[in-house]
């Protein structure tokens, strides 16, 4: 409240788009937003016009404003976008600020179905304004629920061009903290049927441990069991291997996707972090390029041929930008390739990749070559790296379609500034993949010349007018032969293709290939997993799993479920057939565990392949967990992050549909007698066994002419965790999902700071516990703290 006071700087209108930011201009200006080194380099590279320069410039300055990303499963989504659009568009158009209406937010014009959005007020001014407390609320509980993510506008670019689908098995090599991440496992999981999921996965991988258990919180929102967190520098992504791993018919798992949204400087994005202005040097991207490059290096071995790579960062460096993806293509000559995506996202405002640039040193020379370079003050390392700073010859530049890369300017837009380029991979590169596609095409031209041969001595049997004749001694008719020949002709072209590209690139290739030498991604990357890819689908539990002193964890370990504990859960809560049995897993703490964790078939089949090979910092969903409430029928309880995904295969039983009046019930009052409920619902429930899991369920398509039902805009199921006592029910979520709910429901804004006593109610161990002991006296409290904060 001290700070309320304080003036507020959001409200000026002076320029369109920018209005609020500009406000704080000269407040930042205080601040010194501006870098002579900076201005001077960034005006040699001709990135804009010369009139262009000074609103490039200014803009860079201004503050960003707010942007969120609707996430979650469609349906869901759909229903928070109403919510904004119905709700709190209206209700911020009417708002005004130090006398001044503000522009209530709009989604962006670029992303799909109107789930990326964009609200002028600056991210800081919205979380100090009382006036928009209601909406910020909202944006928070929703965050952390899992509805929205706060995303920078540029930062949601990168995966919409990776164009993921729900069979693909994406790799993020550098994840964290995990926006782009979300935004992969949607993709993956869009359009997969309720009950099933993805045959696909993905991998999210970053170097740095800490910023991966960041990864964790962020994956952990979206309830996916086919996500696996793993702790690996880029460039030493390990091989997994199918089949042997030492033998000849070993195969490397690689991926249709993979995105490279790499360690950089952050030059673009001057708008969120100001102190970029002041660290800025000329030469820090020249520390940059060298991983940069081999990150992508790394990731081109571990591309399937066909699949799409996409290289992203949020700077403006040439250096890091168009010199990384230049080299990169000179270096697999060929085989890499930039994909045109000039008619993807076409009102994205984008600029075309540049083909020259300039080198700056630190002491601000600036140099158009190598040679004009060579007596600079660079360091010993980061001349051993000195050509790959520089553009390629103007004519290899053009061959390379440089001009594919997309550059996105903070004017452009009003966004922060960003860098991206789309590769496709159209050749095998390393040995493996090379020896395969050789053999592939080896084996189809004996095949074809078989076949000629066949041909021939049939045409000189019959004579030269009769080869139809010929087709039909072989046993096929005209058309099949000739379907058999086109067949023939589309699947050896690009197998031809693949093994001249691959002699090609092997015979002109003489750079040292660190990235993808199979030595060094072995090295020390754990032991063989011969047995565990033979018996991938098998129940599995690994002798040594990967102990690793660096982890605090525990490693995870897949669970039998036709024995143990396990069985036991699975037969109380009925869980049907239809859900794989292959999937569960936990980590053992003295030969017990607390929670069970789920994962898809997929990655499954992934980490037992990878055995000790992979560092997995998280992976799935946590599905039950232990509860210590003595007469229980079973001992663990369902974990509301996985009904969703248990709810399809769950016994009738423990799944109660209810009408709106009785999900009411359940979110206005704490812990709720059976005996408020609807007789129908209490008779349901009554069949339920005390002290065990239930879930309660409203579809609202089914009570569509429920005149109870106030808010038209919920068309999403709702699915609830909930205790089912002796006498009561209560709801297991967190304080966020309930808020959430509630306002979904209800139409009620709750003060998530004020719900403390219904997170007691309904979120303490101790209470679900004991809940039906000193119910009523209980009930009565924290009853009247949940009617405080609702109303
Ligand atoms: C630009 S951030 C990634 C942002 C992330 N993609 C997102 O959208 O939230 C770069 C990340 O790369 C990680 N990193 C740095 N060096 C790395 C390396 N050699 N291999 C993999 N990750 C690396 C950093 O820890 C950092 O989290």
């Amino acid at each position: 409240m001290g700070r309320s006071g304080k003036k507020r700087n959001f409200g000026n209108k002076k320029k369109g788009h920018i209005s609020g930011e500009r406000a704080n201009y000269k407040k930042f200006e205080e601040l010194r937003r501006d870098n002579d080194s900076f201005r001077k380099y960034y005006k040699a590279q001709k990135l804009v016009s010369e009139e262009e320069f000074p609103e490039f410039m200014e803009t860079m300055r201004v503050v960003l404003p707010t942007n969120f990303r609707i996430t979650g499963s469609r349906q869901q989504a759909i229903d928070i976008r109403e919510q904004i659009m119905t709700e709190f568009v209206p209700y911020l158009k009417e708002i005004s600020i130090e006398g001044e209406k503000i522009e209530p937010p709009h989604p962006l014009e670029w992303y799909p179905n109107n789930f990326g959005w964009q609200f002028q007020i600056p991210r800081i001014a919205l979380k100090k304004s009382e006036q928009l407390s209601k909406f910020h609320s909202f944006l928070v509980t929703e965050t952390e629920v899992g509805n929205i993510s706060r995303q920078e506008a540029v930062s949601m670019v990168p995966p919409l061009f990776l164009d993921v689908q729900p069979s693909h098995y994406v790799l993020d090599m550098c994840a964290a903290p995990g926006s782009k991440t979300a935004q992969l496992i949607e993709a993956l999981h869009a359009g997969v049927e309720p009950g099933k999921n993805p045959s696909g996965l993905v991998v999210a991988n970053d170097a740095d441990y800490k910023r991966a258990c960041m990864l964790v919180h962020q994956v952990n929102r979206l309830n996916s069991p086919s996500i696996v967190v793993t702790n690996h520098s880029g460039e030493r992504f390990p091989n997994i291997y199918r089949g042997e791993a030492q033998g000849r018919n070993r195969e490397i798992v690689q991926f249709d996707r993979i995105l490279c949204d790499v360690p950089c400087s952050g030059d673009g994005t001057t708008r969120k972090n100001v102190r970029v202005w002041e660290k800025w040097r000329p030469d820090d991207a020249h520390s940059l390029n060298p991983v940069q490059t081999k990150i992508v290096q790394r990731a081109a071995y571990l591309l399937k041929t066909g699949g799409r790579l996409v290289y992203s960062t949020c700077s403006l460096n040439p250096i890091e930008n168009e010199a990384v993806v230049a080299h990169i293509l000179d270096h697999f000559e060929g085989a890499l390739q930039l994909v045109d995506v000039s008619d993807q996202l076409p009102a994205l405002k984008r600029r075309p990749g540049l083909a020259t640039w300039k080198v700056m040193t630190r002491d601000g020379e600036l140099h158009d070559s190598p040679q004009s370079a060579m007596l600079s003050t660079m360091s010993r390392s980061q001349r051993r790296h000195f050509d790959s700073f520089f553009p390629l010859s103007a004519e290899r530049m053009k061959e390379l379609h440089i001009e594919r890369c997309m550059r996105i300017y903070s004017h452009l837009q009003n966004t922060g500034g960003f860098f991206v380029a789309v590769f496709e991979k159209v050749a095998p590169i390393s040995v493996d993949e090379k020896k395969k596609a050789a053999a592939k095409a080896a084996e189809e031209h004996k095949r074809f010349e078989e076949r000629l041969k066949a041909l021939n001595e049939a045409k000189e049997q019959s004579g030269a007018s009769s080869a139809a004749a010929a087709a039909a001694g072989n046993g096929m008719d005209e058309d099949e032969d000739e379907d058999e020949d086109e067949d023939d002709n589309t699947s050896k072209r690009p197998a031809e293709q693949e093994d001249v590209v691959g002699a090609d690139i092997d015979a002109k290739r003489t750079k040292v290939d660190l990235a993808g030498s199979d030595d060094e991604n072995d090295e020390g990357e754990g032991a063989d997993s011969t047995d565990a890819a033979s018996e991938a689908m098998a129940p599995y539990m690994p002798n040594s799993p990967r102990e690793d002193p660096a982890l605090p964890e525990n490693p995870f370990l897949f669970l039998d479920a036709s024995i143990g504990e396990l069985k036991k859960i699975l037969e109380f809560y009925g869980i049907k057939q239809s859900m794989s049995r292959n999937g569960f897993l936990s980590r053992m703490e003295n030969n017990s565990y607390r929670s069970v964790y789920y994962v898809s078939d997929s990655v499954r089949e992934l980490m037992v392949l990878a055995g000790q090979r992979l560092r997995v910092v998280n992976t799935g969903i946590r599905v039950f967990n232990r509860n210590c409430v003595k007469d229980a029928g079973c001992p663990f309880r369902l974990v509301c992050e996985g009904t969703p995904q248990l709810l399809p295969h769950l016994s009738d039983r423990f799944v109660v549909d209810v009408p709106f009046g009785d999900l009411c019930v359940l979110l206005e009052q704490v812990n709720p007698l059976l005996t408020s409920l609807s007789d129908e619902s209490r008779s349901r429930i009554g069949d339920v066994p005390v002290s065990s899991s239930v879930v309660i369920r409203y579809d609202p398509a089914a009570h569509a002419s429920d005149k109870e039902q106030p808010f038209t805009r919920l068309t999403a199921t709702l699915a609830i965790p909930c205790w089912r006592g002796h006498a009561s029910l209560s709801v297991h979520m967190d304080k966020n999902q309930l808020c959430s709910l509630i306002h979904r429901v209800l139409g009620k804004s709750i003060d998530r700071n004020a719900v403390g006593g219904m997170q007691l109610a309904n979120n303490n161990k101790t209470q679900t516990q004991d809940q039906d002991q000193d119910h009523e006296q209980e009930q009565d409290n924290n009853k009247k703290q949940q009617q405080n904060a609702a109303d």
